[in-house]
Order: C-alpha cells, then structure tokens, then sequence
C-alpha cells in the first residue's frame, strides 16, 4: 500500500476524515478529538535565506514524488516568475498560485468541490496527497494552520519552502506559524555567503544600492548577480530594489560591500533605538 494511503493505526485518512473547518482549531489547547488522520503524513518547513537552495529544493521534492506515481501539487505565492516555481539554477516549473484569502482546505481537500478544487485535482494527476509550498513566508497565517489540518484530518503531506526573517530581520508572521504547527523544521543545508566570506543569515533589502531598515515587508524582488540586470529587479516608486544576503555584523552595520566609499552605513539609528 503506498505511504499515503495509511492513516494513524493503519486507518485510512479519507476513511476518517473530518472537514477542517470543523477542527477545533489552533488556539485550542490539547489534543482535538478530531485529529486523528495519517501518522506518516507530516507538516514539514524548511527555512533558508534567499539563495539557500529552497526553490531547487522544491521543485527536486515535487519531481522525485511524481516520478513515482504520487498525485499532488507544488505550490507558490507571489514568486518573482508568476504562477511558477523558479530555481536561479534554471529550473522551473508550473505551479499553483496562492492567492491571499484563498482557502486551501477547500482547493486542495479531498471532499474539495467547485472548479478551482477541480482545476488542481487535475493538475495534481488525482487526489491532493502532498503540497508542495514554495514562498511560504508570504503565506497568510491562516493558509498554515490550513495546510496543518490537510496533514492531520487528510494524510496530506506538506513541504514548505520560506525565509525565517525579513529585511528587517523579524520573523516573518507566517514563518512564526510555520515554526510553531510544523512537525519538522529544518534550515537548508546549502550555506549562502556574505561578501565577507562568512555565512549569510540575513536577507538585507536595499534601495538604489543602499540598505535600509523599514519598508513595506512584502517587495518581490531578486539578489545580485542578477538582480540589478535582471528583468525581475523590482522598481519601486522609480526606485530600484535588490535584495543583499550578509552575515549578522554586516546586516547590522548596513555594510553590503568591502568598498566603505560604496558600501556604507546609511541608517543604522533603527537597531539601536
Ligand atoms: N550557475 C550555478 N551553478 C551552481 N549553482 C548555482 C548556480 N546559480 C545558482 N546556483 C545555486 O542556486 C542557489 C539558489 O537556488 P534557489 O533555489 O533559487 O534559492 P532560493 O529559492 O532559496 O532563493 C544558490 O545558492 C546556488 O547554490
Ligand atoms: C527578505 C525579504 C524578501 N522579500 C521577497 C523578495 C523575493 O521576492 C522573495 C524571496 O524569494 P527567494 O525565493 O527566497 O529568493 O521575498 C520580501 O518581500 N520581503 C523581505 O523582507
């Protein structure tokens, strides 16, 4: 029997399902009577900075699950290539557009009616047994706790692919949702670097070439070498965005580059104040 068909104690999840909206919900304390779907299926979050590998993750986890046979679907949200999931390495490869508000129980659940659950049950080849969920940090807080009660009333397996902090380097609100319903967090083992050699952890935002602190936390944009150059750049109030990946010291100092001349400080006031 395939790994997805069995549900906790060997049950099937669709013999067993419950409607997510009739879970207790998350804010609930304890165990809910109704959760009680696979225990193999998992929510599963990988976290990275950009240019950690999580897109080519994505789209190696989608493909090595459709090769042998299983039904599902990769998923995004605001990816810089629209309604696909794009690997700088250059792979890509359709993918269903999460839209906010957009209630993932009722696309992507298996009693899931209307055309748009139709639409994905297609492109899915079957049933929805795995998601794939790529931007995951763009995802609204309720989509996760969504994608959690596919896993735990339907067997549903999810991977999701997302930043751990914006450019301000707080968690984004989605991420702290990840972190706190996944059964398994892991950061992605390809490690992306400063300019100064040592590890990135932080995703630095900057405008005409300069870091700054505050901003809109949502801007699609892309990192250097192909971000100033790139069709993608994104231009914001006749402004251009990239985005710098740097170490902590850097990202604090507002240091994007060895050039002091170029690569200087412009407002550190806001770390600390
Ligand atoms: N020409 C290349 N050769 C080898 N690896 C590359 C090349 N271009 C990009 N990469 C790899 O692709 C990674 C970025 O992958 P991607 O999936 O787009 O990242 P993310 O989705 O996390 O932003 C880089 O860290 C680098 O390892
Ligand atoms: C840090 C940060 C990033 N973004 C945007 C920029 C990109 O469009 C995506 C990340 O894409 P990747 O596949 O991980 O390279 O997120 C943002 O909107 N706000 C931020 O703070």
């Amino acid at each position: 029997m395939p790994m997805h068909h069995l549900g906790r104690c060997g049950h099937s999840p669709h013999a067993e399902s419950v409607s997510a909206g009739t879970v207790g919900g998350f804010g609930a304390v304890g165990p809910s009577a109704a959760n009680y779907g696979s225990a193999v299926a998992k929510l599963r979050f990988f976290f990275g900075t950009m240019g950690s590998g999580k897109s080519t993750q994505a789209l190696q986890i989608h493909h090595n699950l459709r090769a042998r046979g299983l039904t599902g679907v990769l998923a995004t949200k605001l990816d810089r290539s629209g309604g696909q999931v794009s690997s700088r390495l250059g792979v890509a490869a359709e993918a269903l557009e999460v839209t906010p508000g957009m209630d993932l129980g009722a696309v992507l659940g298996p009693d899931a009616e209307g055309s748009a659950a139709r639409a994905v049950r297609r492109q899915a080849g079957g049933p929805v047994t795995y998601v794939v969920a790529d931007e995951a940090q763009f995802y609204d807080e309720t989509q996760v706790e969504q994608l959690a009660h596919l896993v735990d009333d339907h067997g549903v397996d999810v991977y999701a692919f997302g930043l751990l902090t914006s450019f301000q380097g707080r968690l984004f609100p989605a991420t702290a949702r990840w972190l706190e319903l996944a059964d398994e967090r892991s950061e992605l083992q390809v490690e992306a670097r400063c300019w100064c050699g040592a590890r990135a952890t932080h995703n630095a935002r900057l405008i005409d070439g300069r870091q700054i602190y505050e901003g809109d936390l949502l801007v699609v944009g892309d990192t250097p070498p192909s971000g100033p150059d790139a069709q993608t750049s994104m231009e914001l109030d006749e402004h251009r965005v990239t985005y710098e990946l740097l170490c902590r010291s850097h990202w604090v100092q507002g240091r994007t580059g060895p050039d002091p001349e170029t690569h200087h400080l412009v407002r550190n006031e806001r770390i600390d104040s």
